[in-house]
């Protein structure tokens, strides 16, 4: 297949200086990208992305496109790394690795301006992305507290800051009279790490990461799964693309990608217009040129794309405070949302109605038995998924603070829960069970043969039980299926959730043993201290003719964060919008938790 002549297709020029600039700045990255073998479809068209999202720039198709469409090629010489670097061997000497090191080749890169290989392709990024770790400290406490990047975003400044102490010196002692000091300031570094937060993809091992031109401008969109970049193997090796996981594949890489897959998502944008002017000519060979070459990465569609539509990547299953953190952006109604709760916050809870002493012992018992809250960087949490359901480990620690003594003695003297749960009648089941399952086993639950099932709910109240697993997710501040409910294009402002109260049917057979009369209690109260600390006092009008203590505090918060957010454009103050945005779908979640449990408890009474 060729690709044929590329023209240059930019968005309109409107006359609006940064409209211009951002016109000239992309067909200079054009002809740089002709200038180091990038080849690319004709069909592909650079655009100025949708401001409701406020993403600068975007690629989208300038006719119907097809699976298995082959539409980029990027050598990877072509790419920004720690290894194609004029600065390569000062990275490697000053043993700079990973981000740290990928940050320093492109400082290094811009220290050169217009001597910079990349510099056709450096003069069209931002100077920085606005991810909250440039934000400044008083936007990060005023918008962030309370949400799951508060405590990250500031450790990671004062880690970043202590990085930049260190590569500093290390560099002004290689570099020696050639260290461009202005250029390696704390504002460059921190700008650079932004850069390679939000753009730097996985090349190969070799590599490692690197900045992939032409790559990094598809913006991305969650669990969209229209279309995926994959690549083709070479001849060894005949296994199958992980499509999920793996956007951009060198041929001979059979390993996991681990940074951004790609999707596509329909977007109706007609900003983009076609212009012949300072067409790229890429009157090049067939794939068959490339097969077996190692030194390529290649670009390909796995989904039709309908002319017109934007061409979305997707940068992983991740919740909106991993969307922030790396990325400076929000999704509305991700899926892959979650809150944490943190083990402290379960002992301020627990301790107002047991001895710290009591609580610790069977804090001790619970772990004793084989279960463990999630952990990241010193702090042991439990998580709450974006249907409201707390997981199943911080359930058994509640209902092992609740046992009445005697029960829970009889623990102590179960050395192998595992041994023990592997001697039941229904023994074969049992391997399917979890630590968690296995404890339940031993403290008599014996409804559920299968620890994962779900009790669904049909029409006329009727309750059955269907097979279901619930998904496990990496801590959402860190990493991280999209029910569209995207922001409006018209009026920039998020639309009302229609989404109905959660119903019981979401927790399991498991779950709902746990959940005694006492237990349900106590999360309660737990969902209230962790909805307690966003920030209150802007919500006391509202809240003060309230019942303190009920879910109509949940509740109201929920709405009053929708009610701010929907009185923001995001084009205008998109910190702002994106704070709001992921402090209403982390108080969503809350209050879903608060709904299945308050409902299990009215079952009980
Ligand atoms: C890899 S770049 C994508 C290209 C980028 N839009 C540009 O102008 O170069 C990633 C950045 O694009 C923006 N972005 C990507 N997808 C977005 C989305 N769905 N909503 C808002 N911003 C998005 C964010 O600023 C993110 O940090």
């Amino acid at each position: 297949r060729q690709f044929g002549t590329n023209s240059l297709h930019v968005f309109e020029d409107t006359g609006s200086t940064t409209v211009m600039e951002l016109s000239r700045k992309l067909r200079a990255f054009i002809r740089w990208m002709r200038e180091n073998g990038i080849e690319y479809s004709d069909a592909l068209a650079f655009y100025e992305g949708d401001k409701t999202v406020a993403a600068d720039i975007g690629v989208k198709a300038l006719y119907d496109l097809k699976e298995g469409d082959l539409i980029a090629t990027i050598p990877k010489e072509a790419c920004l790394t720690v290894k194609t670097s004029q600065a390569a061997a000062i990275i490697d000497e000053a043993e700079l690795g990973g981000d740290l090191g990928l940050a320093v080749a492109v400082m290094y890169e811009r220290s050169k301006q217009q001597s910079s290989k990349w510099y056709g392709y450096l003069q069209l990024l931002p100077f920085r992305q606005s991810l909250p770790i440039v934000w400044s400290l008083i936007e990060i406490d005023s918008l962030l507290a309370g949400t799951e990047l508060h405590k990250a975003i500031k450790e990671d400044r004062s880690l970043i800051q202590q990085d930049w102490r260190e590569c500093y010196g290390i560099l002004k002692d290689l570099y020696g009279e050639k260290f461009l000091e202005n250029w390696f300031t704390l504002e460059h570094f921190l700008a650079a790490k932004t850069l390679v937060a939000s753009r730097a993809f996985q090349v190969d091992d070799i590599h490692g990461f690197g900045m992939v031109p032409l790559a990094d401008l598809f913006n991305h969109k969650t669990a969209a799964e229209d279309v995926h970049f994959t690549s083709v193997f070479d001849d060894s090796n005949s296994e199958e693309a992980d499509l999920s996981s793996s956007p951009i594949r060198n041929k001979h890489d059979t390993g996991q990608f681990h940074g951004k897959e790609a999707d596509l998502h329909l977007n109706g944008s007609e900003e983009a217009v076609s212009s012949s002017q300072n067409g790229v000519e890429n009157s090049t060979g067939s794939p068959s040129d490339w097969e077996g070459n190692t030194d390529i990465l290649e670009m390909i569609l796995v989904k039709d794309v309908a002319k017109g539509h934007e061409i979305f990547n997707t940068y992983g299953m991740l919740s909106n405070s991993a969307l922030l953190h790396r990325y400076g952006f929000t999704e509305p109604n991700n899926p892959f949302d979650i809150v944490n709760v943190e083990l402290a916050t379960v002992s301020d809870i627990c301790c107002q109605s047991f001895t710290q002493r009591h609580f610790r012992r069977r804090v001790n018992i619970w772990r004793k038995t084989g279960c463990e809250p999630c952990s990241s960087e010193g702090s042991e949490y439990f998580e709450i998924t974006a249907d409201g359901r707390p997981q199943a480990e911080l359930l058994m620690l509640l209902y092992i603070i609740h046992l009445p003594d005697p029960a829970c003695s009889n623990l102590l003297f179960e050395d192998d829960l595992v041994g023990k749960a592997t001697h039941d009648v229904v023994a074969e089941n049992e391997n399917k069970l979890n630590a968690v399952g296995r404890v339940a086993r031993v403290l008599g639950w014996s409804k559920g043969l299968c620890s994962q099932r779900m009790l669904v709910e049909d029409n006329n109240g009727n309750i059955s039980a269907k097979p279901g697993k619930r998904k496990r997710q990496t801590r959402s501040s860190k990493l991280t299926k999209h029910e569209t409910e995207m922001l409006s294009t018209t009026n920039r402002k998020q639309k009302k959730n229609p989404s109905k109260e959660p119903a019981a049917q979401i927790l399991g057979e498991l779950d709902c043993w746990l959940l005694t009369i006492p237990v349900c209690r106590c999360l309660m109260s737990l969902l209230l201290e962790r909805n307690s600390l966003y920030p209150q006092e802007e919500e006391g009008s509202m809240t003060k003719s309230v019942q303190m203590g009920s879910g109509k505090n949940l509740k109201d918060s929920v709405d009053y964060e929708r009610t701010k957010l929907e009185n923001i454009n995001c084009e205008q103050d998109p910190k702002l919008f994106h704070a709001l945005s992921l402090r209403l779908s982390e108080r969503t979640i809350l209050h879903k938790c608060w709904c299945l449990i308050s409902e299990r408890l009215k079952s009980l009474i």
